[in-house]
């Protein structure tokens, strides 16, 4: 393979045991280095029977990483994939309940209940806590019973935030291994004030807990703490899975969480022999998720632990390069004083001149930034100069990068007004996943409506078909639904009038129905879960559509396993149920499948989903002051400003009274510090993405959206007096 170990990346290559950390910059190859690690690792010290263990955050780097590793080792002349296992932390929890069924806190087959269930549960929980907890939950408000406001905020707050904030809270008390009933009784004999906000989030955990058990479902954060606590209960059982791994590497460290550490520490066994590889620069989920970049950092601090930086990438030119290290400057002298670590100082470096691929050199400099009089005019902009990039050279990448779906959606409008295509990186259609098979499905159980015979009929077979669809809908007024799938006198073309018979479109009508009805005897003798592989077939499903496909019909099977005399319409009732179950399914098959960049298509991606990823022009726009905050003034999402005071971020407010409660720990000003938080990680966000281009870069921001004011973000006027400064010194020089 052709690789060439860079400065950095050599002594990485070296490591043969003990705890390593390895703080990278972006581009720096971390994952390639890592693969190549194990690989040599694999042929050189490995006995079989024993494996490395890589643990990483997200599906779609395990595909990756089992990918490379494979290639490393298929050229050494070995197996793809022995001596190693890629998991994500909950596969790894997984694993390791399967492998002591005897301490499984609930039946043998227990289920993992699906995203979109859990929440449906939750937020029923929390509106029967919140019927029967009313003044508690109004008192947390600030708003005046007769303001006008009022009805509208306290119904968004039962309805959505109240819920939201008790979901994140459960999984936060679970990675925090906090059973219910031991918090509950932590807070009765605590000297919390009575209107705390932690009681109804405990409350509502102890119900959720019992609804679980009840139904012998687990949620996927049971699954990490069900897990860690057979490790620590039983030190045999921790040795004996810790045996099977010489060695633990984790990629993307930044991201790690408390749980994810004290699991890698108990794999790592005695041995210790510990890698960590991450950018703490990259942190960027720490918001909505537990991760928390201070874990990375304590570990690189740590005495027992040898550090190696790598901080050499060919990814971008030399002036997208001098724009990141400018931020981390940036942000080093301007949070100095706050005692906010948002960029570490760690620069990134180009390759050295003997390195046999070279950082991008475009001509001219490269960079742009321009501040808009509103959204619309910007959104515009950015969706023709993105176009005109992506059809400018077949074989150069370009994306549009912005803080907010929604925005994504408007710039993707533009694209097609112009012509134009365009790609979202990281989402699934999930409207659409199953629309095919679902409308059949409808129809075959109630086959006398007209609405379901058109909605199958416009979906399968009509699509495009204008006229065969005008023509249904005259047929549809002529007949009934009877009449036309099942005459008396059999179906054929001659009970139909002639009219009719010569109309464009009547040919394919025809068939289709006569497709139907084989469809629909089918539907009577092949049990519902063939009956979805049958149609699959029929209608020639592919891919990923048809995997959904598969597995609906394994969703089929275990309800009918439940429920023996169920029938196709009892089936067909759960849909909406088995829907959520096989949207996550779509969801990690996308993932998965990972990002392709077509050149000849405008990439739109949030900031976030952008991570891991480059392009040849990247536009970054949206860098406005509400979602990217700065001072006080700003709007700082997660606080809600009807609630009172001292709970107006709930979540912060909730974790610091958490603190209290088993550290004894007093923070004051939780919001104070959700906010520092917020800003320092909303500057990492900007720094992945100008660490996302190669050669072109372009910045923007607006200062209306519609009646409301704007302003760019606070770092984005030092950004523009930087590249114009640069611009200026590079027209100079073109100039002389
Ligand atoms: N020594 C090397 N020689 C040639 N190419 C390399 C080398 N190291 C890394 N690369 C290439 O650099 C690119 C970035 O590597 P990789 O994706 O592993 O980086 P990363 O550190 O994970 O990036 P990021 O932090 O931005 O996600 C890849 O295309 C990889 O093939």
């Amino acid at each position: 393979m052709d690789f060439k170990a860079r400065p950095g990346q050599k002594e990485v290559l070296e490591y043969r045991g003990g705890q390593l950390a390895v703080p990278a910059v972006p581009g720096a190859g971390k994952t390639t280095v890592l693969a190549h690690l194990a690989a040599d690792l694999i042929t050189e010290e490995l006995n079989s029977g024993q494996k490395i263990l890589i643990v990483t955050y997200m599906n779609s780097a395990v595909a990756n990483f089992r990918k490379m590793i494979g290639n490393c080792l298929a050229a050494k002349g070995l197996p793809r994939s022995r001596g190693y296992s890629v998991k994500t932390l909950h596969s790894l929890a997984l694993e390791i309940i399967k492998e002591k069924p005897e301490a499984r806190l609930i039946n043998q087959d227990f289920e993992l209940i699906e995203s979109g269930r859990r929440f449906r549960w939750i937020k029923q929980l929390s509106s029967k806590w919140a019927a029967e907890n009313n003044d508690l939950l109004l008192d947390y408000f600030n708003l005046e019973k007769n303001s006008y406001h009022f009805k509208k905020y306290s119904k968004r707050w039962k309805d959505e935030d109240f819920p939201a904030y008790v979901s994140s809270m459960i999984s936060y008390f679970k990675l925090k291994l906090l059973e219910a009933d031991e918090l509950r009784e932590m807070i009765r004999y605590s000297n919390l004030r009575k209107r705390n906000i932690l009681t109804p989030a405990a409350d509502i955990y102890a119900e959720y807990q019992f609804k679980l058990a009840q139904s012998g479902l687990l949620d996927f954060d049971d699954l990490v703490q069900h897990s860690l606590k057979l490790l620590k209960k039983d030190p045999d059982f921790a040795e004996r899975i810790s045996a099977q791994y010489s060695y633990v590497f984790e990629d993307e460290a930044q991201d790690s969480n408390q749980a994810q550490e004290e699991m890698l520490y108990l794999l790592a066994g005695e041995n210790k022999n510990l890698l960590r590889v991450g950018d703490s620069n990259q942190a960027i989920t720490g918001s909505f998720t537990l991760s928390d970049p201070e874990i990375f950092r304590n570990y690189c601090r740590s005495d027992e632990v040898k550090v190696q930086t790598m901080s050499v990438s060919s990814r971008s030119s030399q002036d997208i390069i001098d724009l990141a290290n400018f931020l981390v400057d940036w942000s080093q002298s301007e949070f100095e004083n706050r005692n906010l670590d948002a960029l570490e100082k760690k620069y990134i470096e180009p390759v050295l001149e003997d390195d046999p691929v070279s950082n991008p050199e475009p001509e001219g400099y490269r960079i742009g930034i321009r501040s808009f009089k509103n959204w619309k005019e910007e959104k515009k902009f950015l969706a023709r100069q993105a176009f005109r990039k992506s059809q400018e050279n077949s074989n150069k990448t370009t994306a549009v990068l912005m803080p907010i779906g929604r925005q994504l959606e408007e710039i993707g409008a533009e694209i097609n007004k112009l012509g134009g295509e365009y790609q979202l990186a990281g989402s699934t259609a999930s409207n659409v996943f199953l629309t095919e098979i679902e409308v059949i499905l409808k129809f075959l159980t109630s086959p006398n409506s007209a609405n379901n015979l058109k909605l199958l009929l416009n979906e399968v077979f009509l699509e495009d078909d204008q006229q065969a669809r005008q023509l249904l809908e005259e047929l549809l007024e002529e007949k009934e639904v009877a009449e036309i799938i099942f005459p008396t006198a059999g179906l054929s073309r001659d009970i139909f009038n002639i009219t009719l018979r010569k109309k464009e479109g009547f040919n394919e009508i025809f068939k289709a129905v006569t497709k139907l009805q084989g469809w629909l005897e089918a539907s009577m003798e092949i049990p519902p879960d063939e009956l979805v592989l049958f149609l699959a077939e029929r209608i020639e499903l592919s891919g990923k559509k048809l995997a959904l496909a598969q597995n609906l019909s394994l969703e089929f099977g275990r309800l009918l396993k439940e429920n023996p005399a169920w029938r196709l319409d009892q089936l067909t009732a759960e849909l909406p149920e088995i829907r959520d179950r096989l949207k996550q399914f779509a969801e990690t098959l996308t993932e998965m499948e990972g990002f392709e960049t077509a050149p000849d298509k405008v990439s739109l991606s949030t900031m976030h989903k952008a991570k891991g990823m480059e392009w040849d022009t990247v536009f970054i726009g949206g860098l406005t002051s509400d979602q990217f905050q700065h001072s006080d003034d700003d709007y700082f999402m997660g606080e809600k400003f009807y609630l009172s005071e001292e709970i107006k971020n709930p979540k912060a407010a909730a974790r610091a009274e958490l603190e209290y409660l088993i550290n004894d720990k007093k923070e004051k000003n939780a919001d104070k510090k959700a906010r520092q938080q917020l800003i320092a990680e909303r500057i990492r966000l900007l720094y992945v993405a100008i660490t996302r281009a190669k050669e072109n870069l372009f910045l923007s921001s607006h200062k209306k959206r519609g009646s409301w004011d704007k302003s760019p973000a606070y770092v984005f006027s030092d950004l523009k007096d930087f590249i114009n400064e640069k611009q200026k010194g590079g027209s100079d020089r073109n100039g002389k």
